[in-house]
């Protein structure tokens, strides 16, 4: 698992290490992982020309300890000082004495044209709104360089903990953070300015529950479900999918699609649309009823393409198993029902859902995706995936969120949500949590849609389709 914690925590874990530690040792770690990254990227650092972009925190401080050790192995190393009176001494006097130059902001167009790598200091986690103009302008003027940028800690301008971009940010190729991810370096936009991002370990003892996670291949491997020997289809689970109508028959076929590939032991479908889904998948249990009349699931997928059927939505939501509740159903749901459910309930709004949920525009929603989800879960207590560039998982209870780590914008595709719904309401029927289904639903959906697209436009069905490749690659990755 990949674990990002806010600001305020890291400071607090750096606080309680630094006491322990002789004075300076935490930023001579970060400086060192720093400088190590920067000579990867560098391939040879003797003769290289680095410019350091220098706020006036310990973010700067980072960059100037780094350039000196860069400087020291041959380097001809330029600081761009932005606050020359309230610059990080120590790391000032370093550089200085490794034979760096200095120079303002105005005057650092000629380094800046001839640099090899850029290390953007100018702002850390002490960062507050956006760019003030200086460092605005030194952030616009580093998108014209053909250097490599790296940022420090973060992408200066970026918000931290948001992943919100206020304006003007370093546009970094890699970012090297320290101690711990932080939530932006997740989460779109700001996820977008930070390239490759490594982690450089500084000792911190960081609390077990993070402010955000992001599932990794083995944490995924772990939680796919499995026949064990003694499995018949309805111990494996059976998912039911209220989907589709007259007028969007194939809405229902791209859920049944989606969930006959996650792993349920069988899929039943309810709704008007049977003979377009069983013309392509035989398999399904179809049934003309009602949801409720259609037999036993262990959850339920209500809500893609039923247009404005809110009897059908209203019968899944008072069956007392899991529900995973999407698209024209977020609509027609009554929402006292739906927080007051007491087996777990899903609901997978994308940004315009979303923003009706709550009542905002949609682009409060897209550019504050972590607390929208955080809010949508608070407010309809329930598991919460919140789709697009990056997909969110927020658990009802409060605990940390998933940011998907595998989405793919080829995903942005007219259906590929109902093949979202049926995958992540298998995985629901499989006996996986809320959030586990969710966000294992996300990760897998987003591998097949990179899978089917490798390059070229991919259609929703082309996704599902590529479900069972993408999950085998995982499961080879479970510890036998
Ligand atoms: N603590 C540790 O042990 C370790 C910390 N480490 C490093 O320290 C970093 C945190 O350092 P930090 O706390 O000094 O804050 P930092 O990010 O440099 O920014 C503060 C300065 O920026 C300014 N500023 C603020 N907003 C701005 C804006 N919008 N636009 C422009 N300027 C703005 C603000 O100015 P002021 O408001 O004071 O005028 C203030 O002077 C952390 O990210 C990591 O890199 C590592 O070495 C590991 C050990
Ligand atoms: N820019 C993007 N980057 C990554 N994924 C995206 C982007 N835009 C949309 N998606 C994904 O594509 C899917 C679209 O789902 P949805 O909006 O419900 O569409 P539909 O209703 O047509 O199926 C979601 O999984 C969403 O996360
Ligand atoms: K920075």
């Amino acid at each position: 698992m990949r674990t990002a914690h806010s600001a305020e925590t890291v400071r607090a874990a750096e606080r309680a290490l630094m006491a322990e530690l002789p004075e300076g040792a935490l930023m001579q770690r970060a400086a060192a992982g720093l400088a190590a990254a920067c000579a990867d990227l560098l391939g040879r650092v003797y003769g290289s020309r680095i410019v350091l972009l220098v706020g006036s925190g310990d973010n700067g401080g980072d960059a100037l300890y780094a350039g000196a050790r860069l400087a020291r192995r041959g380097a001809g190393a330029t600081a761009v000082l932005l606050a020359p009176e309230r610059t990080h001494e120590g790391g000032l006097a370093a550089l200085r004495g490794a034979g760096g130059q200095v120079t303002t902001p105005a005057d650092a167009g000629p380094a800046l044209a001839r640099a090899d790598l850029v290390l953007d200091g100018i702002v850390g986690i002490g960062g507050k709104g956006g760019l003030r103009p200086e460092a605005a302008e030194l952030a616009a003027a580093v998108r014209e360089s053909d250097a490599v940028v790296v940022a420090v800690d973060l992408p200066s301008g970026i918000e931290a903990d948001t992943g919100e971009v206020l304006g003007e940010a370093v546009r970094a190729d890699a970012t090297v953070t320290f101690g711990t991810y932080k939530p932006g370096l997740l989460i779109d936009p700001a996820r977008s300015y930070a390239g490759a991002v490594r982690l450089v370990d500084i000792g911190l003892d960081l609390p077990a529950v993070p402010e955000l996670e992001a599932l990794q291949y083995a944490d995924v491997a772990a939680l796919l479900p499995e026949p064990g020997a003694e499995s018949d289809k309805y111990r494996r689970g059976v998912v039911g999918i209220a989907a589709g109508s007259a007028t969007y028959p194939g809405a229902a076929v791209l859920a049944v699609a989606g969930a006959l590939r996650g792993g349920a032991g069988a899929v039943r479908y309810s709704g008007p649309a049977g003979d377009e889904v069983l013309a392509r998948f035989p398999e399904t249990l179809v049934h003309a009823g009602p949801p409720s009349a259609a037999g036993r699931v262990q959850a339920w997928v209500v809500g893609p393409g039923i247009g404005e059927d809110a009897a059908r939505v209203a019968d899944v939501l008072a069956q007392d198993v899991p529900v995973l509740v999407d698209a024209d159903g977020l609509r027609l749901a009554d929402p006292q029902v739906l927080r007051s459910r007491t087996a777990p309930t899903v609901l997978t709004p994308h940004a315009g859902e979303a923003a009706a949920l709550l009542g905002v525009p949609r682009e409060e929603v897209e550019s504050a995706r972590l607390a929208s989800v955080r809010r949508l879960a608070a407010e309809f207590s329930a598991t919460v995936l919140l789709k697009g560039s990056t997909t969110l998982v927020a658990p009802a209870d409060g605990g940390p969120v998933r940011a998907n780590p595998t989405g793919t914008s080829w995903l942005a595709t007219a259906g590929s949500g109902d093949v979202l719904s049926g995958l992540s309401g298998a995985l629901l029927a499989a006996g996986l949590s809320g959030v586990d289904a969710a966000s294992v639903g996300a990760y897998l959906h987003g591998l097949a849609g990179r899978r089917a697209a490798s390059g070229a436009p991919a259609s929703a069905q082309d996704v599902a389709a590529a479900i069972p490749e993408v999950w085998r690659d995982v499961r080879g990755e479970a510890p036998a």
